[in-house]
């Protein structure tokens, strides 16, 4: 059995809170002068100031769901049922600083294997109880809100039993996993056996196998290692109707890919209790490097060279401008006034950063790409910073979340937008996406920093990702972010960008699916989850469930 994720923590990113992170000073002094903020101390508020409502669970489903998982796997105290009270986004967090009472699923079940997932859900369907499937329950928007749709009940349904390798497939290079195997333990029991996933996202500290296939998640080293859809090899998903194994050739032609279908379904066709995933050689060899482009136009048009000439680094970011300022002033102190005055020395205006790293199993293989690489960006001039810019971005990957206690403690509203689109259109849906987020968070008194960077590149376009901060408003501080994203997502449809690269749609998204399908691709979807959910109990609210557009 591996490691276990503190459920009950639904309000900080670690057990330490903002003081997992540093803020200097002259970073404060730097967000004082650049947003406009005030001293204002929004602390996290103790648990026990949430009103909880008692248990709605009927006791005839209740005697149920412990005849399937026994006594210990029914929670109904007030700590676990809190604890799967919603995801990690902005709002989620602030309701635990007095922004709102969060809604409480009315039991956490722990299933502790597939067969017994199949047997929860068939009780639920039986009783009429709403299911939400919970991973490591890091979702920003609004996946693992306990909702209730039409039931009276609704469960939490925690994986974290389902924590086991099963099996590793040396010859075919292939691993099973149960579904609520978290991303670091992974790492680890391949590790064991020469492998690696290669799947590192932002939230890899928390997240599970099974929720990065339940919302087509994307790591940073996407380039190299692909998105999650592409790791999937086969997956078992336990469905009110019946369980369905899909996939397991390496390719098929037998009709349109189902197994795709379900990944990217968020909870509400049903349940991935396991994963048939590609692994890969661990890598021996790891190189990154920094770089610095000037100007965020010269920053897109080297990305796409690189993707186009297919010589993508396994980790390529593009920050542009606000966020490299950003970076540098809350990390830099006296480092980034010096790289500040060496760029200028160098004739660089308008700073972009490009941190580009390689994980290989040979020296060669790490040299040969390298030198491919910058061959490419030779035309686009970079500044060269070398590794140390590159293995601190390394080092301080997963570190986000941390810095985000921080600021949400200092009275910041800080927040993460993603989108993608091709290249063609890339321009204009950064400007129309900015522009939308900078004209909702102004006041007389102050304008946000709307940051943005590319890391995930593709030879047709590329992802954006947005990171605001702006001094949060004192009265209706999640109506203030709740407005900005909403004009973010109008902004992203009406310039033809994905509603979501990786986040998935959630609650959040939903409104904005048919913008992208159609309603008759979301007339194909319901129908899909008709047939699976028969009595709609798997995850109300989410993906298929859109109300009208804000
Ligand atoms: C700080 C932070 C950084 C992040 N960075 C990234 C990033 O870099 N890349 C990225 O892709 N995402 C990122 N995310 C979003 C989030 O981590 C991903 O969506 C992740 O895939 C969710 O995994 P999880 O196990 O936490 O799933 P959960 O949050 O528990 O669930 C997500 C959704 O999937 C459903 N679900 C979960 N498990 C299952 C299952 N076994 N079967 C069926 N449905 C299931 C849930 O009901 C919910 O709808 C970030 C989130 C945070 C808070």
């Amino acid at each position: 059995m591996t490691e276990r994720i503190d459920h009950t923590l639904r309000n900080t990113w670690t057990p330490e809170g903002a003081k997992a992170a540093h803020l200097p000073p002259h970073a404060l002094r730097w967000l004082r002068s650049r947003i406009g903020l005030a001293e204002v101390a929004t602390p996290v508020g103790p648990a026990s100031l949430h009103t909880v409502a008692d248990s709605a669970l009927p006791p005839a489903a209740l005697a149920a769901l412990v005849a399937v998982v026994g006594t210990a796997g029914v929670l109904t105290d007030r700590d676990a049922r809190l604890g799967r009270s919603g995801g990690l986004s902005y709002v989620d967090l602030m309701r635990h600083r007095g922004g709102g009472e969060p809604a409480v699923p009315d039991a956490v079940v722990l299933p502790a294997d597939p067969e017994q997932v199949q047997r929860v859900l068939e009780v639920c369907a039986e009783h009429g109880v709403a299911v939400v499937p919970f991973g490591g329950g890091t979702s920003v928007v609004g996946g693992v809100n306990p909702l209730r749709g039409d039931k009276a009940s609704v469960i939490a349904l925690d994986l974290l039993r389902l924590d086991k390798l099963v099996s590793v497939d040396p010859i075919s290079h292939t691993a099973v996993f149960q579904a609520g195997v978290r991303a670091p333990d992974a790492e680890r029991l391949l590790e064991a056996h020469g492998f690696t996933l290669g799947h590192f996202p932002q939230s890899f500290e928390r997240a599970t196998l099974g929720g990065f296939a339940a919302t087509r998640s994307a790591g940073q080293a996407s380039a190299g290692y692909g998105r999650f859809e592409d790791m999937v090899h086969a997956l078992r998903l336990a469905t009110p109707a019946g369980e369905l194994r899909l996939g397991g050739s390496p390719a098929s032609a037998a009709g349109p890919d189902l197994k795709q279908l379900v990944i990217g379904s968020e909870g509400a066709f049903g349940v991935i209790t396991e994963l048939t995933l590609r692994v890969r050689e661990a890598p021996t060899f790891h190189h990154y490097e920094g770089l610095v482009l000037d100007g965020w136009e010269r920053g897109a048009l080297a990305l796409r060279a690189l993707a186009q000439q297919r010589v993508l680094a396994d980790v390529t970011r593009l920050s542009d401008m606000d966020e490299t300022e950003a970076s540098l002033e809350l990390a830099g102190g006296w480092k980034g006034k010096a790289l500040r005055a060496y760029l200028r020395t160098r004739g660089v205006v308008a700073p972009c950063l490009l941190i580009l790293g390689w994980e290989t199993t040979s020296p060669r293989e790490l040299a040969t790409r390298r030198q491919a690489a910058l061959r490419a960006l030779r035309e686009f001039s970079p500044v060269r910073l070398g590794r140390p810019l590159g293995e601190a971005w390394r080092k301080g990957r997963f570190g986000g979340p941390r810095q985000r206690d921080l600021l949400l403690d200092a009275g910041v509203c800080v927040e993460t937008l993603e989108t993608a689109t091709d290249w063609a259109g890339l321009a204009a849906l950064r400007t129309g996406v900015r522009g939308a987020l900078t004209d909702s968070l102004s006041t007389a008194g102050s304008r946000p920093v709307v940051m943005c960077h590319v890391s995930h590149a593709y030879e047709t376009g590329a992802s954006l990702y947005f990171t605001v901060l702006s001094p949060r408003a004192e009265q209706a501080p999640l109506e203030q972010w709740q407005r900005a994203k909403i004009a973010a997502c109008e902004a992203i449809v009406n310039h033809a960008g994905t509603i979501t690269h990786h986040h998935a749609v959630g609650v959040d998204h939903a409104p904005w699916l048919a913008a992208e399908v159609g309603e008759l691709g979301l007339d194909v979807l319901r129908a899909v989850k008709a047939r699976l959910d028969p009595t709609g109990v798997l995850n109300p609210g989410k993906l298929v469930s859109p109300g009208e557009r804000p």
